[in-house]
């Protein structure tokens, strides 16, 4: 039977790879690219079905980090879908990252130098920003977005009889001491992006406790170190290819320079072919190159505590709440604003 998979941020980088590796490893696939840049969704749609002729590849807007858009493009999934298979919530963003150069000399003279590359612990910091709905613009895209999104697709994603999935792309940038329960938005420190993977991945063991019995399983992956857009914004794209044979020569002793989308996106397609039974709720699925250039997908436990996953998924139901009754003021507000409108006309 025909499975219908969602990928959220799938016009370039590691999405796109997913859904040309999903095309070519896998039959009867309906594929849909959530995207928020229609331009690039359409440019992407057309390379794709130039691979792969006759697929069924349908675009969806989604803007992810606005809670209009989300409620909008969930109920045109809830028109076009009668279940979902497999929502990869991938979209993401690091906006402004400042790399400490400083605190990079001093770890490649430390212990810690290996460590320092996979994870990029205390080497990056951002800069983050209210977005139009009042929430950090990081936290709102990288989380709370695909939080509204499953929410509002339950009905597809919870069905008697049907196995879901929800895959999260995570980092291994992700961090537990950037992250505090009473600032989830992280409206108070440099570390946004580092503060909502590691969100995301207490999220995801949360919606595992919530939602495993009535059919919906969550996974978290670590796509590794990715020349993408995203990337290239931490640095310039000419110094990435400029120091390529040092990445190359790093990937020797730490696999997690997977360096290519494809390589990146090995964890995402490993998990589309598991059984959701077989996985482990509290392990994060790393994308893994080998200095050969080898693929292959390795679990590792990650450093989460129930409580405050539960804690952290109360609060995102608290603040759903709050973020749809300001909506509904809104369109109120609209609403009387036109009929005003057309009484004095
Ligand atoms: N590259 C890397 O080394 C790593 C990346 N990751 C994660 O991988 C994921 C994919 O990133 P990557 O492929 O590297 O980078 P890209 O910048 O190439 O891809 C990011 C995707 O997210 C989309 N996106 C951003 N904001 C929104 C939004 N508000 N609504 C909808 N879509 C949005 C972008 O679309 P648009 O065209 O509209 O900007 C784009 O398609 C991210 O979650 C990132 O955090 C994790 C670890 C390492
Ligand atoms: C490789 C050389 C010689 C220099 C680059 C130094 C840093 C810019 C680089 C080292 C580790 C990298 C890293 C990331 C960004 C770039 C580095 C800090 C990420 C944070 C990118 C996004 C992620 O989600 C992480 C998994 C990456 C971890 C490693």
């Amino acid at each position: 039977m025909e499975r219908v998979v969602i990928v959220t941020g799938a016009n370039s980088g590691i999405g796109l790879a997913l859904c040309e590796r999903l095309l070519t490893e896998n039959s009867q696939i309906r594929l849909c690219l959530a995207c928020r840049n229609m331009q690039r969704a359409e440019a992407a749609r057309s390379a794709l079905l130039t691979s792969h002729t006759g697929a069924c590849v349908d675009l969806l807007h989604l803007d992810v980090g606005s809670v209009r858009s989300v409620l909008t493009a969930a109920k045109e999934v809830k028109t076009r879908y009668r279940k979902i298979d497999f929502l990869y919530l991938n979209a993401g963003i690091m906006p402004n990252p400042q790399v400490d150069i400083r605190a990079f000399i001093k770890g490649l003279f430390s212990r810690n130098v290996i460590n320092m590359f996979a994870t990029a612990e205390g080497l990056l910091t951002q800069q983050d920003h209210l977005n139009s709905d009042g929430l950090q613009e990081v936290f709102a895209t990288n989380l709370f977005g695909h939080f509204l999104m499953i929410r509002e697709l339950e009905p597809l994603l919870c069905q008697a009889g049907h196995t879901s999935r929800v895959v999260w792309t995570s980092s291994s940038n992700a961090r537990r001491s950037a992250f505090d329960i009473e600032d989830m938005q992280h409206r108070n420190g440099t570390e946004p992006y580092s503060s909502s993977k590691y969100a995301s991945d207490m999220l995801s063991l949360a919606l595992n406790r919530q939602k495993n019995s009535q059919g919906l399983f969550s996974s978290v992956i670590c796509p590794g170190l990715v020349m993408t857009n995203l990337t290239y914004g931490i640095l310039p794209s000419f110094f990435w290819t400029l120091i390529m044979p040092i990445m190359w020569l790093i990937r020797i002793f730490t696999n997690t320079f997977t360096l290519t989308p494809y390589n990146g996106a090995e964890a995402l397609h490993w998990l589309f072919l598991q059984a959701p039974e077989s996985l482990d709720p509290r392990a994060k699925y790393h994308s893994l190159t080998s200095g050969l250039g080898t693929n292959y997908t390795e679990p590792q436990r990650m450093d989460i505590d129930e409580e405050m996953s539960e804690a952290l998924y109360k609060k995102l139901l608290k603040l759903e709440t709050v973020v749809r009754r300001k909506l509904s003021e809104e369109n109120a507000d609209n609403k009387a604003y036109q009929q005003y409108l057309n009484e004095t006309e």
